[in-house]
């Protein structure tokens, strides 16, 4: 959320979160980098068209026009410079003055070899026990951000996995409007709406960014998880890979897996909605998963086909109106899992990235709490792929994504909640290889035939096998014919004579009498 530098009544008070890139210099001598030229504080720039009908509580919610409840200035860098400071790089871009190009290739988790699986999961482990050494958390709302005694900024350190797990907590949160009123959830600043993909796509660089500051490797690339399989067990439920089911309680992870230690954020929902605070960093139990276990809906047992993927990269349209979880025949409401893979909008359907969710029937099938789950980051980076590969078979240009009137939160324009320093959602819808220096090594499945389609074909097959067969049979007939002409031309020449003579004689049985 916010630079730590900035969790300060001052700061607060004043509205500016422009750091300075050296601690060395004088206090604010150096503020985002701009006496090396690397950037200089600037008003925020946040969206202020109309939002969809869908949230009608405006002026009540900490996240409107993000950031500007918190700040309304923040370091704006330049050339190949970003971050809080400006002291880090833009994606793509690396050295110690982004001038270096960096391309990293995000694979199939199965493909790693048995060093590299290790090597993943143990670095995920440090990220959940490392401190973001940057980001802070708000446990309260802008209202008692001051804390009881009005100058206790309620700010709390994270560790990096943790924060990335807060961070869609807090997307997702319900409007608080006030003690004994039930807060409104029919707003989520991450999903239901265009910025689904963009959002998530950030929310993974942001991590892949942190883990690699972490690990001191800028080539450190995370994978993916391809859950279009079809079958009804998941393949990366292994001891090597994401944890094994338990054999003492199959909704927990076996303890030979690291992940069985990992303790869960934000999970007193009840708290935060009744109370009106946030999720802090405070852990809970353990990871709760039971892949195809839920019994009571069989729909979200199995996982999505391979042919659903083709399918959805063939729906032609990014978004479409009301651009939310009701909208038909759109790509993001496809990916997401709202309507059937081939696109339309069926309410009692869940598909690709929601089925994916479910199928897990625990921790990482629950909005509030999913990345919680590590399974998370390897669903999110193969719906990314399959965004990106959207991206290209389509040409997509950013006139497609919907300037206004998206679900709060999902114009082109709005800052993605909660991040920091504010980026919008344009920044997200542009070609990963090009622009963002990674992509996906990924073999595409074959689009698989709907029953309707199969029974179409099987017609239109049978009317043309019927066509060839009767216009063969009426040249075979006709070729016959003219080979038995051809054969007897004298005879046929003598024949009409004489048949010409004998049409116009009366037959033996025509003789007068
Ligand atoms: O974590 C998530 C869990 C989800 C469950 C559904 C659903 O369709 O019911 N969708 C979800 C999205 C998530 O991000």
């Amino acid at each position: 959320q916010f630079p730590r530098q900035c969790a300060t009544v001052e700061a607060l008070i004043s509205g500016e979160c422009c750091p300075d890139l050296s601690p060395l210099s004088d206090p604010g001598s150096d503020r985002c980098g701009s006496s090396s030229g690397r950037g200089q504080c600037m008003p925020v720039i946040a969206d202020s068209r109309p939002h969809g009908p869908q949230y009608m509580h405006d002026g009540r919610d900490d996240r409107e026009q993000w950031p500007l409840r918190f700040f309304n200035q923040t370091c704006r860098c330049n050339g190949n410079f970003s971050g809080f400071n400006c002291g880090s790089c833009q994606p793509g871009w690396t050295g110690a003055a982004c001038d270096q190009q960096i391309h990293i290739v995000r694979r199939n988790l199965l493909d790693l070899s048995a060093e590299e699986k290790n090597r993943f999961i143990n670095a995920l482990h440090q990220a959940k026990s490392t401190i973001h050494p940057d980001i802070v958390i708000a446990t309260r709302r802008h209202e008692e951000i001051f804390g009881p005694d009005g100058s206790t900024p309620q700010f709390e350190n994270v560790s990096i996995y943790n924060y990335f797990v807060w961070s869609h907590y807090y997307s997702v949160r319900k409007t608080f409007l006030g003690p004994g009123q039930q807060s409104f959830g029919g707003v989520d600043f991450s999903h239901e709406g265009p910025a689904f993909l963009t959002w998530h796509r950030y929310h993974l660089l942001q991590l892949e960014r942190d883990m690699q500051e972490m690990l001191q490797d800028p080539t450190f690339a995370l994978p993916y998880w391809n859950f279009a399989t079809g079958g009804n067990t998941c393949d990366i439920c292994t001891d090597d890979l994401m944890g094994a089911r338990s054999n003492f309680d199959t909704s927990l992870i076996s303890q030979n897996s690291l992940f069985s230690q990992w303790r869960v954020l934000c999970e007193n929902l009840e708290d935060y909605d009744t109370l009106g605070t946030i999720c802090n960093s405070t852990e809970g139990g353990p990871i709760r998963r039971n892949p195809a276990g839920n019994v009571a809906r069989p729909m979200v047992q199995r996982l999505p086909e391979p042919g659903d993927v083709a399918l959805c990269l063939e729906v032609g349209l990014f978004d479409t109106p009301p651009f939310y979880s009701n909208s038909t025949d759109s790509f993001r409401n496809t990916v997401e899992g709202y309507s059937d893979p081939s696109g339309k909008y069926d309410p009692a359907v869940r598909s690709l990235h929601n089925l994916a969710h479910l199928f897990l029937n625990g921790t990482g099938g629950q909005t509030h709490l999913s990345p919680n789950d590590p399974i998370f980051v390897l669903l999110h980076t193969f719906t990314d792929a399959v965004f990106d590969e959207w991206l290209r078979r389509h040409n997509a240009d950013i006139s497609i994504y919907p300037l206004e009137n998206a679900p709060i939160g999902h114009n082109r324009q709005y800052n993605m909640v909660p991040f920091w320093p504010p980026i919008p959602n344009d920044q997200m819808f542009v070609a990963a290889p090009e622009s963002l220096g990674y992509s996906y090594q990924v073999q595409w499945p074959a689009r698989a035939f709907h029953i309707t389609e199969i029974i179409t074909i099987a017609i239109v097959t049978a009317l043309i096998l019927v066509a060839i067969i009767f216009v063969g049979t009426t040249c075979i007939v006709h070729s016959r014919k003219n080979k038995d002409e051809l054969h007897q031309p004298l005879l046929t020449d003598q024949y009409q004579h004489y048949s010409d003579d004998y049409d116009t004689m009366p037959t033996p049985s025509q003789s007068v009498v």
